[in-house]
């Protein structure tokens, strides 16, 4: 997500001038042994194209669009923007390339290093360093990353892994569920829950957080532990101050606030994390001393089966804790939105997930993840919605050709998932909510890099799975209780960057109870 940050400020700027080469590659010509100007023209073209033949916009420029031009909170739209002047490969002032299609995306992706980067991560790591924290898997490079993903994959990557969470996350649902009651039953309409996204934070944190630590936070309950709003305010002071911090430069940071709040906010998450480690290890100590079996939660896993030192555990599960609230959270809200704004697309999902398993029971693991529509769903708010807008590559063990020209070792790609999950060729009317584009149903398939809303290869995203799982699991019963109808007073709900896409305002929702002979 900081790399994903830096590539915002790298490759979003402002530019007039040139129109897109990429078709132009190398004009295959044969020298003839008599010289004349068409053979030297020719023999000139012949060369391929590299960094210095891009479309190119300056620092000041991106500056410009993103300071005056209002571009600040929009960065995934300056990507189109971008897209639309400069075609789909340009060049920013810091000498990033940015791609914006799904087969330039491919192609950078396919040549990624063995250990990849996504960019410079020094904001992160700065702070880590300053309170002396180890790193997590978002900040750690190279060797040690490769052998922190081996450790952190066990029990959460595959499939198999997930769904051994699947009672967990049911219980975290059924609580979600009873706190959704609560909530509308209070509203004056019997039905409004107002500010979804932030219920849905605290559906998320408890979720990621029964899954690392085996424990209940009680945020789902009808007194909130204040800890746990503050965690959530935490990230969001955190992420929110980003953007400031790397604009201005380091001097300022004792002059202006964003420095003292983007550390605040760090600070926030840290504490929040350190306490329930701290917790969890005399837990497990006093098993240990009491000889009882160790097994169960992923913490437990980590501190038992690996050699890794305590700095190490704060600076992985905190990292993990983080990145389990903003992203499937915004995901969900994104989703209820679509789905209310579209009946038809509703009922379509409201007849699989009530068809599909007895009324009586909630839904296994397994069979969540087997309904062809509610998956689609969740891929196509994802799509429409990517949670992390962008993200980066850099291509550090060899030199590569990607578009037609060539790249020496080294080189940063900034990855526009923003615009190339709106790419027109790949998705029709990409503004449209239409799940439908990715069943299996015979038609023909969005190209397979058009929406990677968990990134690709080693360096995806390690919290994939649980993630879906938990998307799933809610979303199943959340439509089959109810039906889900926009606030009317809201208007047009527009996105912003927040590092992670949120909605501009905030989200209410009416959850209409659908009749009991239908409901569960
Ligand atoms: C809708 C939900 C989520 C989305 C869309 C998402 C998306 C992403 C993306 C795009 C990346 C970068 C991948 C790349 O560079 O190729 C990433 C990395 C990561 N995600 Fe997620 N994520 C989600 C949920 C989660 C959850 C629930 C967890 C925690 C269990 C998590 C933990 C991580 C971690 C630790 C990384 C860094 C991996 C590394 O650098 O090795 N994510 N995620």
């Amino acid at each position: 997500m900081a790399a994903g940050l830096s590539r915002c400020l790298t490759s979003r700027s402002g530019g007039w001038r040139l129109p897109c080469p990429i078709a132009v590659v190398r004009v295959r010509s044969r020298l003839r042994s008599s010289s004349s100007a068409p053979e030297v023209l020719s023999a000139l073209q012949d060369k391929p194209r590299t960094l210095k033949d891009l479309p190119h916009v300056s620092s000041l420029e991106m500056i410009y669009r993103i300071v005056f031009q209002g571009f600040y909170k929009r960065v995934h739209e300056l990507q189109i923007h971008e897209k639309r002047r400069y075609g789909p490969i340009y060049r920013d002032g810091m000498r990033a390339v940015s791609v914006n299609t799904p087969q330039l995306l491919e192609e950078v992706m396919r040549n990624d290093d063995k250990f990849p980067c996504r960019g410079d991560m020094s904001l992160w790591r700065d702070y880590r360093d300053m309170r002396g924290f180890g790193y997590g898997p978002f900040t750690v490079e190279n060797e040690q990353w490769h052998n922190l993903r081996a450790t952190l994959n066990k029990r959460m990557l595959h499939p198999k892994d997930s769904a051994q969470y699947g009672g967990v996350i049911s219980a975290v649902v059924t609580d979600f569920i009873q706190r959704i009651h609560c909530l509308r039953q209070s509203s004056p309409t019997g039905d409004l829950v107002t500010n979804v996204s932030n219920e849905l934070y605290h559906f998320s944190l408890e979720g990621i957080a029964s899954i690392l630590f085996e424990t209940r936070l009680g945020s789902l309950e009808k007194e909130i532990p204040a800890g746990t709003q503050d965690f959530i305010n935490a990230i969001s002071e955190m992420f929110t101050n980003s953007l400031p911090v790397m604009l201005t430069p380091k001097w300022s940071r004792n002059l202006l606030p964003y420095w003292r709040r983007y550390i605040a906010g760090w600070d926030g998450i840290f504490t929040f994390a350190k306490v329930l480690i701290d917790k969890k290890m005399e837990d497990i100590q006093w098993r240990v001393d009491n000889r009882q079996e160790l097994e169960g939660e992923y913490l437990t896993h980590l501190l038992a089966n690996t050699e890794m030192s305590l700095k190490d555990v704060y600076g992985s599960i905190t990292e993990l804790l983080l990145a389990g609230v903003d992203t499937t959270s915004n995901t969900l809200t994104w989703t209820l939105h679509l789905l209310s704004q579209d009946p038809q697309i509703q009922d379509r999902l409201y007849e699989e997930v009530s068809t599909l398993v007895p009324a009586d029971r909630s839904p296994s693991a397994a069979e969540v993840t087997r309904m062809p529509y509610l998956r689609a769903v969740i891929k196509e708010a994802l799509r429409m919605y990517p949670v992390v807008p962008i993200n980066g590559r850099v291509i550090a063990a060899k030199s590569v050709a990607i578009g037609g020209y060539q790249f020496s070792k080294k080189t940063t790609f900034t990855l526009c998932h923003y615009a190339i999950s709106h790419d027109e060729d790949a998705f029709p009317e990409p503004f449209t909510f239409r799940p439908e584009r990715w069943l299996r149903d015979g038609r023909q398939m969005p190209h397979p890099f058009g929406s990677i809303p968990f990134g690709f290869g080693v360096r995806g995203c390690v919290g994939r799975r649980i993630a879906e799982l938990e998307m799933y699991m809610v979303l199943f019963q959340l439509i089959r209780l109810f039906e889900i109808r926009p606030d009317l007073t809201m208007g047009e709900l527009k996105c912003v960057s927040r590092t992670v896409l949120v909605p501009e305002q905030q989200v209410n929702l009416h959850f209409v109870e659908r009749p009991p002979e239908n409901a569960a």
